[in-house]
């Protein structure tokens, strides 16, 4: 039978009474077969106005035959539902959800319970829903899951056990691994073979941001097959042509195609100026890497569960279930923390792409000799300020969340700054550059804020996101995503002086203690990151710019100290070894690090940020 043909029958509903019940390509829909024969209109509406009498098969999350059983029926008379049970039937179950319209709300869960005296015109509602249900292709149908038993406040397990009803009401199988330790989720994905992990349809993670941290460089460690960006001495260093050519990637060629589209390639925005010309010429050398990496844009994404899985990869999604400490990745990408939303997007199969920062670490210490590690991070990467608040909270574990506070406090009373130089490629027209350095000299007045941008928020179904407003990009070879301006410009700065914190946002990172998050106007995929530079300050401003990260609405970027740079790419090289990397609360020692944002690297099984 056609899945969407319609379809009509009476039917008991549980709590309501025997009922007409009218199937279409959208959807179900059911009225009292009392109130069609004899009612009168005005008994009908306050039917309506009492009873859900539709429901969309967007909003089904799954229908369950049941077995026989009672079905209770309304009072006749009265507008109360009494229940009098009664009748053994044949009953089947549509499981769905409801939503406030308007801003962000948790979706609630709702049940129908239908009844029939005949099994096999019950199994065939059962069947019809069913098949309308599967033509919503996306929804995945086998799931990894990793669970997180100790992340926030010890409800990893419990939050699981919550919403594991859903998924097998909505027939997804489920792989379950609870893990025993940090670093146990990364090291069974970084081993798994590539069929093994084809023939799920993505990983979820049941904890925080920390968790999904490691889910995300456990997948892409291995599967995300892009050269290295360059490394800082490379792009800080003028006149040195020769290094750039023996450093070409094609991750640089991609800078090439930007630069192209500027004579005014590097300007300097520190006390001391480059000439930093001589890329351009390196880079030009590198035309047969470029036909590479324009042909391999056509290249069709891994879909066969049989090939190599590679990123981005449109089939294989990443979903969290929120139950850790900060949850930033969760707000900032569905707009609420609530775990049974999230199940509901994972099960229905909701779609979103994220950019990934790909931080590439040159040097742990300033003496190290290293061999360049990569690291991911889908919300944040910071210095200075939020690699110590995270360091010191590892002393306080037992603490629960509030150690954030407790430790953040006491990180912010020590007021400590660090030496750094930051270099950055830098959008021409980008209105957000400010606050150039103007070193420690700087007038009090000139610590206050100063600017009143109008923000483009990230949006469920975003066109920045999208790519029909703004921004696009190339797709390098090995099926890596990269992000570039075109037609803009672009020029390389740098910033170089004591540093209370450099901290990079990939998205808002919304969360609760920050309703805005840090950069109220970053998209989830628009391949930039935020490139925030918090000069050393006296202590008070420093507190002005925490208060108002904390208040809905102010911004704590607007202050003369606090450099906010669009980029997707740039570099940290610090001669010491102060601080350290705190990317999604995961730490990492590096004094030497090279950063860029890889536009769309990952699905994630959501809809976008509702705000
Ligand atoms: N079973 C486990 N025992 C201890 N640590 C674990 C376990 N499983 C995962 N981890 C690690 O715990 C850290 C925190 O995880 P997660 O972010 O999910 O929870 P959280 O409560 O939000 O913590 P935090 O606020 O510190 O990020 C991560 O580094 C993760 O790798």
């Amino acid at each position: 039978m056609d899945a969407s043909a319609a379809l009509s029958s009476t039917l008991f509903l549980d709590r309501v009474g025997e009922v007409v019940v009218s199937l279409n390509s959208c959807g179900l829909s059911w009225n009292p077969t009392a109130i069609d024969s004899d009612a009168s209109s005005c008994c009908r509406m306050a039917f309506q106005m009492e009873v859900e009498t539709e429901i969309k098969f967007s909003n089904v999350y799954a229908v369950e035959f049941t077995g026989l059983g009672s079905i209770n029926e309304r009072s006749s008379s009265g507008r109360s539902f009494l229940l009098n049970s009664n009748c053994e039937l044949y009953r089947f179950v549509v499981h769905g959800f409801q939503k406030a319209k308007n801003g962000p709300s948790p979706c609630v869960l709702s049940a129908y319970t239908f009844g029939h005296r005949d099994l096999q015109a019950c199994q065939t509602w059962v069947d019809q829903i069913n098949a309308c249900i599967q033509m919503q292709v996306e929804r995945p149908k086998n799931l990894l899951v990793f669970v997180h038993p100790r992340c926030g406040k010890g409800n990893g397990l419990r939050t699981w056990q919550t919403v594991a009803p859903m998924f097998s009401r909505a027939k997804v199988m489920t792989k379950v691994t609870v893990t025993r330790r940090a670093g146990h989720a990364f090291d069974i994905l970084k081993s798994s073979t590539d069929r093994d992990l084809s023939s799920f349809d993505g990983v979820v993670s049941v904890g925080g941001d920390g968790l999904f941290n490691e889910v995300l460089n456990g997948i892409l460690s291995s599967r995300h097959k892009a050269p290295y960006p360059p490394d800082p001495t490379v792009l800080n260093t003028p006149n040195n042509s020769d290094e750039l050519r023996h450093h070409v990637s094609e991750e640089t060629i991609y800078s090439r195609n930007i630069l192209n589209n500027d004579s005014d390639i590097f300007s300097e925005t520190s006390e001391k100026c480059d000439d930093c010309e001589p890329l351009l010429p390196a880079l030009q050398s590198t035309e047969s890497g470029i036909s590479k990496l324009i042909t391999s844009e056509k290249e069709p994404h891994c879909t066969d569960h049989n090939s190599a899985l590679i990123f981005p990869n449109d089939w294989f999604r990443l979903g969290i279930i929120p139950a850790g400490s900060t949850d930033a990745i969760v707000i900032s990408t569905t707009g609420i923390r609530d775990p049974v939303t999230s199940a509901l997007h994972i099960i229905l199969g909701r779609r979103i792409s994220l950019d990934v920062a790909q931080v590439v670490r040159w040097k742990t210490t300033p003496t190290s000799l290293d061999t360049p590690l990569v690291h991911y991070a889908a919300s944040f990467a910071g210095y200075g300020f939020y690699g110590d608040v995270v360091k010191e909270s590892e002393k306080y574990r037992w603490m629960g969340p509030s150690r954030y506070d407790f430790t953040g406090t006491k990180v912010f009373l020590e007021h400590r700054s660090y030496e750094a130089e930051v270099g950055f490629l830098a959008a021409k027209e980008d209105d957000t550059i400010k606050g150039m350095p103007s070193g420690m000299a700087d007038a009090c007045h000139s610590l206050l804020p100063r600017r009143n941008l109008s923000k483009e928020v990230c949006r469920i179904e975003c066109s920045i996101c999208n790519g029909t407003t703004n921004s696009s990009h190339i797709v390098t070879n090995g099926g890596t995503s990269s992000p570039i301006v075109h037609g803009e410009g672009v020029r390389w700065l740098r910033s170089k002086g004591r540093f209370l914190s450099v901290g990079a946002a990939v998205i808002s990172c919304r969360n609760e203690r920050a309703p805005d998050g840090l950069v109220a106007d970053a998209h989830l995929s628009d391949g930039f990151l935020h490139l925030i530079l918090v000069k050393d300050c006296p202590r008070p401003f420093y507190l002005w710019h925490l208060t108002k990260l904390t208040r809905k609405g102010a911004d704590p970027l607007d202050f003369s100290f606090v450099e906010h740079h669009k980029t997707n790419l740039f570099t940290f090289v610090a001669n010491h070894d102060g601080s350290v990397w705190n990317l999604d609360g995961e730490l990492l020692q590096a004094c030497q690090v090279t950063v860029r944002a890889c536009r769309g690297l990952v699905n994630l099984f959501a809809a976008g940020p509702e705000v």
